[in-house]
């Protein structure tokens, strides 16, 4: 982190603020190893030289898409560009190859549309805006010309949007490895539709995800000499199974509880299913929606999903 300046009165300089992480001022003064910075929120702030970093004044208006354009590489500078970006809608970021996703909270329709698709396919990485297609897309030409498998690392803290990105990379794979449809459900609809069925048995809402995976998985798609797919396989890892039986306000079970207690009418005659205020197991927290989003609609979606993954009737039942 430490980049080696010399600063002086009147440097730009970014300070540590408990309230905002980071804030950036004039230095103004200086005793011994102490600066006193007039901050550009209007506050006076003493610091420790140590402690101070040099801002960038000429750094471009809207920022820059790969971090190691950065004149200085420290935490005030990246926290500064990926802001920057994002208040213009960039949520995606290179650093070289790694690619910083930060979580939009709303839908970003254009980014992820067919035409979107198609501009990123087979294009040269870093030629166009950083996006997570242009990640999938390098793993898979890479895979097709080395004849090798290849791995695509999604992390980050709880909410960070890792189930959204690795959801979008697979699409983005089904669609460079599909097929036209011929028969009925083709392998790469399959292997889209493995989501809602993980999603509704391993993921339920937290103080901080409404739709959290409580489990890690492995996704691995296959594809033929020919880089069409030809199977997936999912392992699931250390699923929170102590959440089965106990939930605190205002978090909720998996999903799936509150699914079966939504579905059609018939079916709730059928298996003597009742509100989930009834139950032992869901009644200890008192969320039992979520904003926007119907557990009816998503009891049919997931059905839909199996019936296509190929779970049997007589196995959903
Ligand atoms: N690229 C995106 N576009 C739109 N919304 C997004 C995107 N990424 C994340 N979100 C929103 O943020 C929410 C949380 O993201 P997500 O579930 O992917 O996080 P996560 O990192 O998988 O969290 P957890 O570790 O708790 O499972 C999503 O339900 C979605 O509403």
């Amino acid at each position: 982190m430490g980049t080696k300046v010399n600063i002086i009165v009147g440097s730009h300089v970014w300070a540590e603020e408990p309230d905002v992480a980071w804030v950036d001022g004039e230095v103004v003064k200086i005793n011994g190893d102490e600066a006193e910075i007039q901050a550009a929120n209007g506050k006076k702030i003493v610091s420790k030289l140590s402690k101070l970093y040099p801002k960038d004044m000429e750094a471009a208006a809207g920022g820059v898409d790969d971090m190691t354009k950065l004149s200085y590489l420290h935490e005030p500078g990246v926290l500064q560009n990926l802001a920057t970006r994002y208040e213009l809608n960039e949520i995606y970021t290179y650093t070289g190859n790694i690619l910083i996703a930060v979580n939009p909270f709303q839908r970003l329709q254009h980014l992820y549309d067919s035409h979107m698709m198609q501009q990123y396919k087979g294009a040269p990485f870093g030629e166009l805006s950083p996006h997570v297609f242009a990640v999938a897309d390098v793993a898979y030409r890479a895979m097709i010309h080395e004849g090798r498998s290849n791995s695509i690392l999604v992390s980050g803290e709880s909410g960070a949007g890792k189930t959204e990105t690795t959801k979008m990379l697979m699409q983005y794979l089904a669609y460079l490895g599909g097929r036209a449809a011929t028969e009925g459900r083709t392998v790469e609809q399959q292997v889209l539709e493995s989501n809602p069925v993980l999603e509704a048995f391993g993921n339920a809402k937290t103080v901080r995800n409404n739709n959290s995976s409580r489990f890690g998985k492995f996704v691995e798609i296959q594809f033929d000499k020919h880089g069409r797919i030809s199977g997936a396989a999912v392992r699931t890892y250390l699923l929170e199974r102590s959440r089965v039986c106990q939930i605190s306000d205002p978090e909720r079970n998996y999903h799936c509880f509150y699914l079966l207690c939504a579905a059609p009418q018939e079916e709730l005659d059928k298996y003597k299913l009742e509100n989930p205020r009834t139950y032992h197991y869901l009644n200890k927290s008192n969320c039992y929606d979520l904003v926007g989003v119907s557990d009816a609609r998503e009891y049919l979606a997931t059905r839909r999903a199996m019936d296509i993954v190929g779970i049997s009737t007589q196995e959903q039942v």
